[in-house]
C-alpha cells in the first residue's frame, strides 16, 4: 500500500460519481459507500487539525445519471440529491451530465446550489430563470477564503468545458470568453497564496491550458491546483512547476488525493517570491479498507455516527427502488474495454449481434431491412458473469434518449454512415467531430491511456486474451512475459496501474493492470436483409444522440436528405431495450 503525503494544503476529490453513492456491489475494490467516505472525511479532516495543516474536500460534477440510485427514482435523484448533500464540501462545481435536461438543470439550481450556498461555484455557466426568462450566474463565479489551519488566502473557480448539448434553461460561457469577463479580470488579480481551479474538464483538453495561461500570466510565483474530471481517468498533468492538475476517475471507484507543500504566504508590501511547490498526489481505492488504513482507524471506530446514518439512508433508498430486483442471469462477463471489439467477449458484439436486431424492431416495419447506430458512448459500464438486476440496466446504458430513423435509404448510401462516424474526417470536423459519440476514455485522451507500466508485481493475475486478427489492439503492452508466478508472493488483484506526469507510483494500492482496447465510435446491428443479395434500400434507425451526425453522413455519403426526413423509430430507451431482452433470454438461474 503506498501511504498519503501529507502538505500543507490538502484534497480529497471525487468527479464523475455518476450517482454511484452506493459503490459498487460487484467489485470489493471498490466497494465503499458515500457514508464510508464521510465517515472517512471526519476522520481525515481530525487528522489534519491534529497536523495543523489544511484539508479540503472536492467534487468536480457529473453527479447524476448513471446508477440506478439516480435513475431508478421519479423524478430522478429523488434519493441522491439529499445523500449527497450529506457531506461537507468545500467546492463543487457542475458537469455537462447535470445539464443534458432542464428538469436536472433546475434541481440543480434549486436543491443542490442553495445547499451548498458557499461553496458551489459556477464561473463559466448561466441559468434561466423560468418565472423571468432572465439569465442569472447559476451560482457565484468564484470564491475567496482563507483556510482553516494555516490561514492561506485562496481564490477558487469552478468550470465546465465548452459543453454545447445543454438544455435550454442552460447557457455555458465558453471558456475563452469567461476569461475576458470583468469579475474574472479582477479575481486573478486577488493576489492570493494559491489558486484552486476546479472544473469539470478533462485534463488533456485545452480549456485548462487556456485558463492556466490567463492565471499564470497574470501571476507568476503563485502556485495554481487544478481538479477536473469528466474523461473517467486518473491523471496528472502538470502545467509548470507550480501549477497541477488532478482527474480522480469515475463511478466513485477512486478518491483522488493532491497535496501541495511550498505556499508561501503573501505580504501585502512585498512581491510574490518565486519558492520551490511540491506537489503529491494519489489515486485511492475507494473500498473501506482502504479508507480505514489512510485514515489509521480500526474496524471497529471507522464508522462515524453520520457516516453510518447516510450508509442506512443509501440502503432504504435502494430498498424502495428495488433496485436488486433480479431481471436475469448473465451466462458471462461483457466488457466495454477490457475485450476486443469485435469478440464473443465485447458487450458491443453482443448488442450489436443480439440485443439490437432483436428488440429495436417497429412493428410496422419489421420486414423491412434496417441498419441501426447505436453510439459506444451510450454503454457506461460492463457486465458481469451473475445476477443482472434493474440497477444493472441503468449501470450500463441510463440515458433517456430513443431510437429515430430515415425510412428506405438506398443501401449504397446508408452503408457508408457508419465509416464516416468512425473515421471522422474533413466532412465531420469541430462540434461534430464524432469522436464526441464515443467513452469518455478516448475523447481527449491522456498520452499515458493503455500505457500504463507493468509493475514489478503486476503480471499475476494477468486476464488472459489471445491473439485474433480483429483490429482492435491492447493499449497495454506485454512487456513482462516471461514473469514468474510465485505461491509465497502476495495475490495482486487487477486493477489500475496509472501513468501520469507525474509518474507511476499514484495508485494507492499495487495492481495487476487491465488491458484496454480502443473502441469505435459507433456501433451498427443489421437485421432483416434478404440472404440472396444485398437489399436495394434499407431504414437508417439511430439512437437519437447520433442525430446531429447522421444528415452530414448521409450527404457525405451522396444521399440528399435534411432533418424533415427524420422520424420517430421506437420510443423506447436502450436501458428498455437491455432489459426486456435480458428479461426473454438470460432466463437461467444463477
Ligand atoms: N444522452 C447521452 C449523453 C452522453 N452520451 C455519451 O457520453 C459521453 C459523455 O460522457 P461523460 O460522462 O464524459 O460526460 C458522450 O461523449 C456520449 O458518448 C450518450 O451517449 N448519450
Amino acid at each position: 500500500m503506498r501511504e498519503l503525503e501529507w502538505g500543507q494544503i490538502n484534497f480529497l476529490h471525487t468527479t464523475d460519481i455518476h450517482g454511484w453513492l452506493g459503490g459498487h456491489l460487484q467489485e470489493p475494490q471498490y466497494s465503499a459507500d458515500w457514508g464510508d467516505y464521510i465517515s472517512f472525511t471526519e476522520h481525515m479532516r481530525r487528522k489534519a487539525d491534529e497536523k495543523g495543516v489544511d484539508l479540503l474536500v472536492i467534487d468536480t460534477g457529473d453527479r447524476v445519471e448513471g446508477n440506478g440510485l439516480y435513475d431508478g427514482s421519479d423524478p430522478k435523484g429523488r434519493f441522491t440529491y439529499d445523500i449527497f448533500g450529506q457531506q461537507s464540501v468545500d467546492i463543487l462545481c457542475t458537469g455537462n451530465h447535470e445539464l443534458y435536461h432542464a428538469d436536472s438543470v433546475a434541481r440543480e439550481h434549486n436543491i443542490t446550489v442553495p445547499h451548498f450556498k458557499e461553496s458551489y461555484i459556477a464561473s463559466n455557466l448561466d441559468y434561466i430563470e423560468p418565472e423571468t426568462g432572465n439569465q442569472i450566474p447559476q451560482a457565484q463565479r468564484y470564491i475567496k477564503f482563507k483556510t482553516k489551519n494555516l490561514g492561506y488566502n485562496v481564490v477558487a473557480f469552478g468550470f465546465l468545458f465548452d459543453f454545447d448539448r445543454n438544455a435550454n434553461n442552460s447557457v455555458v460561457i465558453p471558456v475563452e470568453e469567461a476569461m475576458k469577463q470583468k469579475w474574472l479580470q479582477s479575481a486573478i488579480r486577488e493576489k492570493p497564496d494559491l489558486f484552486v481551479v476546479t472544473g469539470h474538464v478533462g485534463l488533456r483538453m485545452s480549456e485548462f491550458e487556456k485558463i492556466f495561461k490567463v492565471i499564470r500570466d497574470e501571476n507568476w510565483y503563485t502556485p495554481i491546483v487544478f481538479l477536473g474530471g469528466h474523461a473517467h481517468v486518473r491523471d496528472a498533468r502538470k502545467f509548470d512547476e507550480k501549477a497541477v492538475a488532478i482527474a480522480s476517475g469515475r463511478y466513485f471507484e477512486t478518491i483522488g488525493w493532491m497535496s501541495i507543500d511550498g505556499v508561501k504566504k503573501k505580504n501585502k508590501d512585498t512581491a510574490s517570491v518565486n519558492a520551490e511547490v511540491t506537489f503529491k498526489r494519489r489515486y485511492i481505492d475507494n473500498n473501506v479498507l482502504g479508507l480505514q488504513h489512510h485514515a489509521g482507524v480500526d474496524e471497529e471506530n471507522f464508522a462515524t455516527a453520520h457516516g453510518r446514518n447516510v450508509s442506512k439512508m443509501i440502503t432504504e433508498a435502494r430498498k424502495a427502488l428495488k433496485l436488486d430486483n433480479r431481471l436475469g442471469c448473465s451466462p458471462k462477463d461483457l466488457w466495454m474495454t477490457r475485450a476486443k471489439y469485435p469478440s464473443d467477449s465485447s458487450i458491443y458484439s453482443w448488442l450489436e449481434n443480439e440485443v439490437v436486431p432483436d428488440t429495436v424492431v417497429h412493428k410496422d416495419r419489421a420486414d423491412k431491412p434496417r441498419l441501426t447506430i447505436v453510439n459506444t458512448g451510450a454503454i457506461r459500464f460492463d457486465i458481469f458473469k451473475g445476477a443482472f438486476t434493474t440497477d444493472s440496466t441503468y449501470l450500463i446504458s441510463p440515458f433517456t434518449s430513443t431510437f429515430n430513423y430515415v425510412p428506405d435509404v438506398p443501401y449504397d448510401v446508408a452503408k457508408k454512415v457508419l465509416r464516416l462516424l468512425n473515421s471522422g474526417g474533413p466532412v465531420l470536423e469541430g462540434a461534430l467531430n464524432p469522436k464526441h459519440l464515443s467513452i469518455p476514455e478516448q475523447v481527449a485522451p491522456s498520452p499515458f491511456l493503455g500505457r500504463e507500466p507493468p509493475h514489478a508485481a503486476a503480471a499475476y493475475l494477468r486476464p488472459h486474451f489471445s491473439d485474433g486478427e480483429g483490429q482492435q489492439h491492447p493499449l497495454v503492452e506485454d512487456s513482462d512475459d516471461n514473469y514468474e508466478v510465485h505461491d509465497d508472493e502476495p495475490q495482486i488483484v487487477n486493477g489500475y496501474t496509472t501513468k501520469d506526469d507525474l509518474g507511476d507510483d499514484g495508485d494507492d494500492a499495487v495492481h495487476s493492470p487491465i488491458k484496454f482496447y480502443s473502441v469505435p465510435n459507433c456501433i451498427q446491428a443489421q437485421a432483416a436483409f434478404p440472404e440472396a443479395a444485398e437489399p436495394e434500400t434499407v431504414d437508417l434507425v439511430f439512437i437519437d444522440y447520433v442525430q446531429p451526425w447522421i444528415i452530414p453522413a448521409l450527404k457525405f455519403s451522396g444521399g440528399d436528405y435534411e432533418s424533415d426526413n427524420i422520424t420517430a423509430y421506437l420510443n423506447v430507451t436502450l436501458t428498455d431495450v437491455i432489459a426486456s431482452w435480458v428479461k426473454t433470454h438470460w432466463k437461467e438461474d444463477c
